[in-house]
């Protein structure tokens, strides 16, 4: 899927404070589609968050909406659809806000590159949709191609004279000018350049390295991290980083830049490109073999990671203390024989009303209204397979009180196999989250909260659970509206791998017609009309 004929879609970019206008037209004339302004809160446009069946009703075909909204903090974010598995399809593109006139980053740099990594399948996202919806279920497996802004190549290797792992696939031959050729980063030595990386990978997790280069984190999910200096990052779908490299090696070399598969045994080739110091011709291959992405289950490695990130200082803390807590366990089941991700016993099927429009007009036929439950039982086993892998399906919301602090503590646990239990990077919509502490095993109330960092927790809109462990978020509910809060792998989120959060919508001004043209929102309008 394209934006304006283009793959990925066009670079937005703006000021922070700036209002973006976009008009959407739906041209893919079998189905819906909408767009999710990834990391930007919507403050007072909760019907522009672009979640279909949450936040509005898919365009339809040959129609077209407007978003409009503010970006008011600048950052690395993305767009990209959020119906069915059009990510997957390669609906997506960069959305970069630079500081406001007259203010600066509290870091310096000479130069910028942005590359923005996704994961590329040769079945289409229909044929993927079918398959997690059958019996038996099909899996998408992984992909065929990492790509870095949109681009990759399949069955070859820029890389293979240097490895005896792609050498299989035979050398790239490219002469330049394809469209699956890299995209160079052309750079002058001795400069500080800023990388802006953001994933939008339908399912892959992903290491990212330069060769003989190291890197120093300065920015995640549109918030300044006290800067640390890595030679590696591992990055979950859903997340952005800035980093700074100093151009400081030998200046007659280029130099490899890898992505890799983290979390999952890897059946895809590294994406690569380079980093290409001027004047030196692109097509010089670096002297050494790129650098080799950490092995895929070495969870060590990523939470040596997670653990460095910490707000930069002077950023806002959270309060102190939570009035509302919320423990979700994520869970591999099965509804009549069906495979399903369920979130204390419940699996997520959107329904057919827009939220936003059926809880601020009071539609209560639109979905269950009984508060979906917000703890689960203190003997589940979270290092075996479910006892009972049955669950139900569910719709109902969290409903939560304006401007109240609350906990989310995120319990991952073993899948349907033995001795399987998978990454998830969760991501809330609306707001910003303090990542508060990871930790293994089963969440122990009363004891775990006393290790939470409550000094300079990071604030990211995107966390992940490791394996067999949990994440603890905390947030305040000041966004009027209904947000998503669900697991940024594109099948896991189709396969029921999410709840919804709703705060303060009597307080939503003006939602458009057009966000609420179907379901029951639609009769509601028609017969006024
Ligand atoms: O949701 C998933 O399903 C498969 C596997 O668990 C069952 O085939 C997989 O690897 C997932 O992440």
């Amino acid at each position: 899927m394209t934006i304006n004929g283009k793959f990925p879609g066009p670079m937005i970019r703006a000021k922070a404070g700036d209002t973006i206008h976009v008009e959407l037209t739906n041209k893919l004339h079998t189905e819906g589609v909408v767009i999710h302004w990834h990391g930007i809160r919507q403050f007072g446009t909760p019907w522009a968050d672009g979640t279909a069946s949450i936040s509005q009703c898919a365009i339809n075909a040959g129609e077209t909406f407007i978003y409009r909204f503010k970006v008011d903090k600048a950052g690395t974010y993305f767009y990209h659809g959020h119906y069915g598995m059009q990510r997957s399809a390669g609906l997506y593109g960069s959305l970069i806000v630079d500081v406001a006139g007259g203010e600066k980053e509290p870091f310096h740099y000479d130069g910028e590159f942005n590359l923005l990594l996704s994961d590329w399948w040769h079945q289409s996202a229909h044929e993927q949709e079918i398959g997690l919806s059958s019996i038996p279920f099909r899996w998408i497996g992984e992909p065929q191609t990492l790509l870095m802004n949109g681009r990759g190549q399949y069955n070859c290797s820029l890389a293979a004279p240097f490895s005896s792992n792609y050498s299989s696939l035979g050398k790239c031959t490219l002469r330049g000018g394809e469209q699956c050729a890299p995209h160079i980063l052309h750079a002058l030595p001795n400069k500080t350049y800023r990388l802006r990386i953001a994933s939008t990978t339908a399912l892959a997790s992903l290491n990212l390295a330069i060769g003989n280069h190291k890197m120093v984190v300065v920015e995640a999910d549109g918030n300044y991290l006290q800067p640390f200096e890595v030679e590696d990052l591992d990055i979950y779908s859903g997340e952005s980083y800035s980093v700074l490299v100093r151009t400081n090696q030998d200046p007659t070399q280029n130099y490899w830049v890898s992505i890799g598969v983290r979390g999952r045994e890897p059946k895809t080739p590294q994406g690569l490109t380079l980093l290409n110091y001027l004047p030196n011709s692109a097509s010089k291959l670096p002297l050494t073999a790129p650098p080799v992405t950490p092995k895929w289950d070495d969870y060590d490695h990523s939470k040596s990671f997670s653990n460095k990130i910490l707000a930069l200082m002077g950023s806002p803390k959270p309060p102190a203390n939570y009035d509302h807590r919320i423990m979700l366990l994520n869970t591999q089941n099965r509804i009549n024989g069906y495979t399903k991700w369920a979130i204390n016993n419940v699996s997520l099927v959107l329904p057919f009303t827009p939220y936003l429009g059926s809880i601020k007009y009071g539609l209560k036929h639109a979905f269950d209204n009984n508060p979906p439950p917000e703890n689960f039982s203190s003997n589940y086993d979270v290092m075996k397979p479910p006892i009972n892998p049955n669950s139900t399906h569910g719709n109902a919301v969290y409903m939560l009180n304006l401007s109240s602090t609350t906990d989310v503590i995120l319990q991952n646990a073993n899948a349907l196999s033995d001795n399987v239990s998978e990454i998830h990077p969760w991501h809330l919509h609306g707001h910003d989250f303090w990542v508060l502490g990871y930790g293994e095993g089963k969440f122990r109330d009363g004891h775990d909260e006393k290790k939470f960092n409550l000094k300079n927790p990071p604030l990211r809109n995107t966390a992940v659970i490791f394996p067999y462990g949990w994440t603890a978020l905390r947030f305040v509910t000041d966004n009027p509206g209904v947000w998503a809060f669900h697991c940024h792998i594109e099948p896991h989120l189709h396969m029921g791998m999410g709840v919804v959060f709703a705060e303060g919508v009597h307080r939503v001004g003006n939602i458009p017609n057009q966000a609420l043209a179907c379901g029951l929102t639609g009769k509601k309008f028609m017969k006024k009309n």
